[in-house]
């Protein structure tokens, strides 16, 4: 079977006034199709790096990245990006944001308006359909990134830290909604977060990169049972577990005792 990413050897540097800085040093991943990919690391380590590399959106300086087997060179059709910094068009209404999504999809024309009432309903922006994403939240143009990236319905989503800016109520929601959608499509995603928990409730694997240069130091298989409820599995011990291991791998990448 094809992987849906195929990343070999992979190496990437920025040279700037300061010198040059490796933030990512021969790194090699497979994603399967329909795996749900979590990366955790210390600040700095890459992950956005690697994110934007697999986007085609940063050049290799060695190495090779392959999606259904083609070699990356641009950013390809059917990858969905979700940014940390939001992507929103700031001239355009919330509502209007999210069509973008629908006019990337393949949903007709006729069903656009159907979809993005849904998708508000869903990221709970009813009453901000109007509202332009400089009279929201960071948390509340996050949701509407999320809900533009799930009305395109991509082949592989790309997600970087794409709840950081929600409280813990709404984090978990829409950790929810984004199992909810995968388990029913099994899109490939790779998602980058902060947040060990997040991590090990969501994801088929979580790999953990250590710092400058950006190198994968464990790749976890979390075989917890599916479908999962994101709340339910704080008091399930291999998922205490998991995390603790985490935790630990993270504490020694960062230098850091316990
Ligand atoms: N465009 C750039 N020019 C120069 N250096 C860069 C650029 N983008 C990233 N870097 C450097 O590459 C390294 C990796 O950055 P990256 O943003 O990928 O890390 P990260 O793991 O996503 O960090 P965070 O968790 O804080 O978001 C960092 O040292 C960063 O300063």
């Amino acid at each position: 079977m094809t992987a849906k990413i195929d990343i070999r050897q992979l190496s990437v540097q920025f040279s700037g006034s300061s010198g040059t800085v490796n933030a990512i040093d021969r790194l090699s991943l497979s994603v399967a199709p329909g795996e749900f990919v979590a990366i955790v690391g210390p600040s700095g380590c890459g992950k956005s790096t690697l994110l934007r590399v697999i986007a085609g959106l940063v050049e290799a300086a060695s190495g090779q990245v392959r999606i259904d087997g083609e070699p990356v060179s641009e950013p390809p059709p059917g990858v969905g990006f979700m940014f940390q910094r939001d992507t929103l068009l700031p001239w355009a209404t919330v509502a209007a944001n999210i069509r973008v999504g629908c006019e990337l999809s393949t949903l007709a024309p006729a069903d656009y308006a159907r979809r993005v009432a849904e998708l508000i309903e869903l990221v709970k922006l009813n009453g901000f359909e109007a509202h332009y994403p400089g009279a929201l939240s960071g948390g509340m143009r996050q949701r509407v990134s999320l809900a533009r990236l799930l009305a395109y319905e991509p082949e592989l989503y790309l997600m970087d830290e794409p709840f950081g800016a929600l409280d813990y109520q709404t984090k978990i929601m829409m950790g929810r909604e984004l199992l909810r959608i995968w388990e029913s499509r099994k899109r490939s995603i790779v998602f980058v977060t902060h947040d060990i928990e997040e991590a090990v409730a969501l994801a088929d694997r979580v790999i953990v990169m250590s710092p400058r240069p950006g190198r994968i130091v464990q790749d976890y298989r979390i075989d917890l049972p599916r479908p999962r409820e994101p709340r339910a599995l704080r008091g399930n011990p291999e998922f205490s577990r998991l995390c603790g291991m985490i935790w630990a791998d993270l504490a020694q990448a960062s230098g850091e005792t316990l």
